[in-house]
């Protein structure tokens, strides 16, 4: 049987009489790589935020591994494994990565805001960190200043702090957003090699990258799923092309 690692039903937004959701039903399988794309002012970032729960719905449902999460607040959501990055850089410029994503994993267990912290809860933290920057192939930036490092390595360290919240399910909001071309392969090659116990929602607006990272792609306008598909289901799928008019989808 598919389970699913996070779903909507019949989701619905409105800003006034503007609706910005519209009647969504969404399913995201457990370990996929699914990709949220549509044209610009769809409802990407609108439909994320209900998901996080930045935004509460006009109405429909939310559902985490199986549990409604509607009307729970977005750190209840973070405690139950739904972590996310944003579009904007939110990195401590003068932290080093290691001391950045050390900080974010003392979060998770507790011990960020203690005065007093047991020296090996610590050590430990430490090294959760460091194995965090070896899947993200960073521990060789460990201790140079965020501010040092290339647009792409920060995004990589944003990944890395959502990461250490220990998510099931990791929303990444448009990650290769301002970073080079020349940065964004690596990037999401990087990202495409995670373990597969965290599933992916990816909002992107690089085709190319989002033709070879997901497994599965869902199409949304004007608020609205048009449809859901694999890569070739979108690829050749006349509805699609019509929106995307102009631009190229190709595998
Ligand atoms: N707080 C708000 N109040 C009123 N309208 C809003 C609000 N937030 C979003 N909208 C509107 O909802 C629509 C969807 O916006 P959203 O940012 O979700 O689209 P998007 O697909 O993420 O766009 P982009 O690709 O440009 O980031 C837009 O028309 C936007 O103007």
């Amino acid at each position: 049987m598919t389970s699913y690692a996070l779903q909507t039903r019949n989701l619905v937004k409105k800003f006034g009489g503007f609706i910005a959701t519209n009647d969504v039903t969404l399913n995201v399988e457990a370990g996929a790589r699914h990709a949220l794309i549509g044209p610009n002012g769809a409802g990407k970032t609108t439909l994320i935020n209900l998901l996080t729960g930045f935004l509460e719905p006009t109405s429909g449902e939310v559902i985490l591994n199986g549990d409604t999460v509607t009307h729970l607040a977005q750190h209840q959501r973070v405690k139950r494994g739904l972590a996310r990055t944003f579009q904007i850089n939110r990195l401590f410029a003068d932290l080093t990565v290691l001391e950045s994503v050390t900080m974010a994993v003392n979060e998770r267990i507790g011990i960020g805001a203690r005065f007093w912290r047991p020296v090996g809860a610590y050590a430990e933290a430490v090294d959760e960190a460091a194995s965090l920057l070896s899947t993200l192939r960073l521990l060789d930036l460990a201790h140079e200043k965020t501010r040092n490092l290339a647009y792409g390595k920060q995004r990589l360290i944003e990944i890395a702090l959502a990461l250490a919240m220990k998510p099931g399910v990791l929303l990444l909001d448009e990650p290769a957003a301002g970073v080079p071309t020349s940065e964004s392969r690596e990037l999401f090659e990087t990202i495409a090699a995670l373990p597969r116990d965290v599933t992916i929602l990816l909002i992107e607006h690089d085709m190319d990258l989002v033709f070879r990272f997901a497994d599965c792609i869902s199409v949304l306008v004007s608020g609205a799923l048009l449809t859901g598909g694999t890569p070739d289901e979108i690829a050749n799928n006349p509805k699609v092309k019509e929106v995307y008019l102009g631009e190229a989808i190709s595998v």
